[in-house]
């Protein structure tokens, strides 16, 4: 595992990501080291995870093994200009920005660089994340297993061919906001029906918990799953009705596909 990591931007993603190692207990706080724009948002940070806030983009590479760069996509050009001087050879550049391919990153970096790109998602935050790996040829089988690790130390993560990466950011990367809405959806017709918001909000976030894991963890075919919560003449299938009149399962599809295209095109 590397001694130090670093992170370039305290947003949401960097966040959760400083947030999910730390808490795995695979890096120590004194290990990671974040710098923000506006620092007392990485200071507030660094105070909750016993991380090391550094000053500048600068000592940020030059403390770092590896960097990970957790700016929006329109604000990395300008990021990857400012702290090309600090890559040095053998760093580790790890890209999670949505749309920047491999190549456009390794343009923006000096030749040989060792650059990962990764598609995760914010559950990082909560040790249950989703991320996506595609490496350039200069790391090393360890250093793969190194950057590997830290994803996996805050859920799942997967080595994938870069083409997947789009499809990634529709289905896992964007897909949290979407089960967020269907989370709201559910508890609203919850309280519609009666229910205190609270209750709303727990019963419908448990049921999307425990479909999900029993998707993961019986590795039945989800049709199957659905079809054992419906009764015949029952309450469950009027509402798989309702959904398929609705147009429920192309409205997803369109979602994660819609997501996908606009990564291609940032
Ligand atoms: N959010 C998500 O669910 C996911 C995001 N991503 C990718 O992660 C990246 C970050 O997204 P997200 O975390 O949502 O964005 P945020 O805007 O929440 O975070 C970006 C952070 O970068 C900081 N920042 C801006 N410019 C600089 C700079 N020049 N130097 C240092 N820090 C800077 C911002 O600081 P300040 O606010 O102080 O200006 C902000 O805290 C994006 O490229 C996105 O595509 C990938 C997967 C999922
Ligand atoms: O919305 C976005 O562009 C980023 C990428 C995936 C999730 N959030």
């Amino acid at each position: 595992m590397f001694k130090t990591l670093g992170i370039l931007g305290t947003g949401n993603m960097g966040r959760a990501i400083a947030s999910g190692l730390v808490r795995s207990g695979l890096m120590q706080g004194n290990q990671v080291y974040l710098y923000n724009l506006h620092p007392e948002k990485a200071q507030r940070l660094a105070d909750e995870l016993g991380a090391v806030r550094v000053d500048s983009a600068k000592e940020l590479l030059e403390r770092s093994e590896a960097v990970i760069l957790a700016v929006k996509p329109f604000i990395m050009p300008g990021v990857l200009e400012e702290i090309k001087p600090y890559i040095t050879s053998g760093k580790i550049m790890v890209s999670i920005a949505a749309g920047l391919t491999l190549s456009r990153l390794a343009a923006a970096m000096p030749e040989q660089t060792k650059i990962v790109r990764v598609m995760p998602n914010t559950p990082a935050m909560v040790g249950e994340g989703m991320s996506a790996l595609t490496f350039n040829t200069y790391l090393t089988e360890a250093e793969k297993e190194a950057v590997v690790a830290i994803f996996r130390s805050f859920g799942k993560a997967e080595v994938v061919e870069e083409r997947l990466i789009d499809a990634v950011c529709g289905l896992s990367g964007s897909g949290p906001a979407f089960v967020y809405m269907f989370i709201e959806a559910l508890a609203d017709a919850g309280v519609r029906e009666g229910m205190f918001r609270p209750m709303a909000y727990t019963f419908a976030a448990q049921t999307v918990l425990g479909a999900a894991k029993m998707v993961l963890e019986t590795g039945e075919h989800p049709g199957k799953l659905k079809d054992d919560v419906c009764s015949p003449g029952g309450t469950t299938i009027e509402a798989v009705k309702s959904l398929e009149e609705n147009g429920f399962r192309a409205a997803a599809m369109n979602a994660v596909i819609v997501s996908a295209e606009k990564n291609k095109t940032l």
